[in-house]
């Protein structure tokens, strides 16, 4: 794999970049060359970036300038807002040399010390004749701030004068890339910490760090892109090499198991046996949603267990599953698993029980527990799990478990874990190291953990997922995609991760197309074969 691809699947703490940086710096590069190098980066790419400039200054882009992307430096006025460490010397030496570029630009840092370099850095653009405001009041106009308050350094909440500063900067319509990341988030969490600065973009520096894919901070990082500043492999594994990994999916990872291999001679049986156990009377939909989302998985046999009444709506839409009408009880939930002859649980590679049961199908999900087959639990099957005792009922099993809450579900499931959602990827890695099972944690991204402690995120996903049933898509496809991977030697954590970032870019793809309100879960389906298409 080439270096780049590598680099950009990594994600780490603050604590971790530190010790990178740390070895860096002993191995011999000098503190003073790497920030002039990064920031050297991040100076190019402000100027690459086509900016639209705020009414108010009264300058127009031209727009052949805006369609080639190229730097406007006449006219464009640049506010660089500095801090007392090395991001704000990040931010210094943006300025300067935005400065020596024709930039117009100012300086607002309300501090009084400074870090060493920072400090010099700052003098040097006092002698070029850039001004230094301290208070926001003396601020004049800018089409563009820069922001390089606190990086990863920040731990302690921001108080005033600068978390007002802050916010009066968000209230201006003026664009903000933010430098390493947005101020005032915490870099692991992703947290607020008392508030902080709502960017257009930010550039992150070296490696992606954790916060940029934790819901809290999602709003604030607008696009978030990283300046590869060339940090050797061999540091970032040394660092890495006895923590819990932490790994973004990128496509390149997900496409090295999609579509998953077929050999040249084989049959149905050879690519997986999937059975699904959902649906009720009452939810009769997700039971459709779900074998759909099995379907576009490839699996090999698709069998569909819900309460006999669904059998002929279940038959009518996936004809090529064998649809098994079970007995239900008088609220129309199954009563009793009642498979075919010949058939019982060991027939099955992997089994996903969950959507659309109802609490009446206890019993049911039960003897699937019991069973020793790969078991993925969802919805009701997970809230069925909650009330058995999660950790203790999943101690006991004998084969792997996937569980795919979101934070409402996983917070009955596991309600002595720390808060899902303030730190969801703790609380993930928590929940599978306690229980032993493969938690996939639902939010706007989407952390996967197993019980070792290791992390897979999908770092790419779309609010257009939102939307009643499209979860019920997921546990299918994943489903399909286990079933499968039973027979071709791939980890169980690979398939869930897989699946999760392909269930993910069906959403973008059919957002692109549709609009975010077009993506019912019927018609996210439909998008599955087309991302791979
Ligand atoms: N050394 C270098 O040349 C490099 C620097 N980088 C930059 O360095 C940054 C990290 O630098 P630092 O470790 O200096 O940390 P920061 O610049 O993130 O901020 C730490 C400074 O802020 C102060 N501070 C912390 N919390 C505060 C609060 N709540 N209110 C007021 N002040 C507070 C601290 O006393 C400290 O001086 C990175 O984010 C990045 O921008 C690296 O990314 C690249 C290499
Ligand atoms: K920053």
């Amino acid at each position: 794999m080439q270096r780049q691809e590598k680099i950009s699947q990594v994600i780490v703490t603050a604590g971790q970049m530190r010790d990178i940086e740390d070895r860096i710096f002993a191995a011999g590069m000098p503190v003073v060359a790497l920030m002039e190098k990064v920031a050297g980066l991040v100076a190019r790419r402000i100027q690459e970036i086509p900016q639209i400039p705020c009414k108010k200054a009264g300058y127009v882009a031209s727009n052949s300038l805006l369609k080639k992307g190229l730097p406007q430096a006449v006219g464009s006025r640049v506010g660089i807002l500095v801090g007392p460490g090395h991001n704000g010397g990040d931010a210094l030496v943006v300025a300067r040399e935005l400065h020596f570029r024709g930039y117009e630009v100012w300086i607002y840092s309300p501090f009084s010390k400074f870090k060493e370099l920072t400090s010099q850095h700052l003098q040097y653009a006092q002698s070029l004749g850039i001004p230094i405001y301290q208070t926001i009041e003396q601020l004049p106009d800018s089409d563009l701030l820069v922001d390089g308050l606190f990086g990863f350094g920040l731990e302690k909440n921001l108080t005033d004068p600068i978390a007002s500063a802050i916010n009066q900067l968000n209230e201006l319509s003026v664009p903000i890339y933010s430098i390493d990341l947005p101020s005032g988030l915490h870099t692991d969490t992703g947290v607020v910490l008392g508030t902080a600065i709502r960017a257009t973009h930010t550039f992150c520096l070296g490696l992606w760090k954790l916060a940029f894919f934790q819901d809290p901070a999602l709003e604030y990082v607008g696009k978030a892109e990283l300046i590869d500043f060339d940090i050797p492999l061999a540091d970032v594994e040394a660092v890495l090499k006895d923590a819990p990994s932490i790994k973004r999916i990128t496509p390149t990872t997900a496409l090295a198991t999609l579509p998953l291999p077929r050999p040249p001679v084989t049959h149905k049986y050879k690519e997986g046996h999937l059975l699904l156990i959902c649906g009720s009377r009452r939810y009769a939909g997700g039971a459709i949603l779900t074998g759909l989302g099995a379907r576009a998985s490839g699996v090999g046999m698709l069998s569909i267990a819900v309460p006999e009444s669904l059998k002929s709506l279940l038959v009518s839409h996936l004809p090529e599953a064998l649809i098994i009408g079970c007995p239900e009880t008088e609220s129309g939930a199954i009563a009793q698993l009642q498979l075919p002859e010949k058939t019982d649980l060991t027939s099955f590679n992997a089994i996903a029980c969950g959507p659309g049961l109802t609490r009446d199908a206890t019993p049911i999900v039960q003897e699937v527990i019991e069973s020793e087959r790969p078991l993925i639990l969802d919805a009701d099957g997970l809230n069925i799990l909650a009330q058995m005792g999660a950790i203790a009922t999943l101690k006991k099993r004998l084969a792997v478990t996937v569980l795919t809450p979101h934070a409402g579900e996983f917070q009955r499931l596991f309600p002595d874990i720390a808060d899902a959602k303030h730190d969801r990827v703790k609380a993930a890695q928590e929940a599978a190291l306690q229980s032993g099972a493969v938690v996939l944690l639902k939010g706007a991204r989407t952390a996967i953990a197993n019980p070792q402690g290791a992390i897979w995120m999908i770092t790419e996903s779309t609010p257009a997922l939102a939307r009643g049933g499209s979860g019920d898509v997921l546990t299918g496809l994943l489903g399909g995609l286990l079933a499968q991977a039973a027979t071709k030697q791939i980890s169980v954590e690979d398939i869930v991760a897989t699946a999760a970032w392909w269930h993910s870019q069906a959403g973008i793809l059919a957002a692109q197309e549709r609009t975010e309100l077009g993506v019912d879960a019927f018609t996210l389906t439909q998008y599955l074969l087309k991302v791979l298409s």
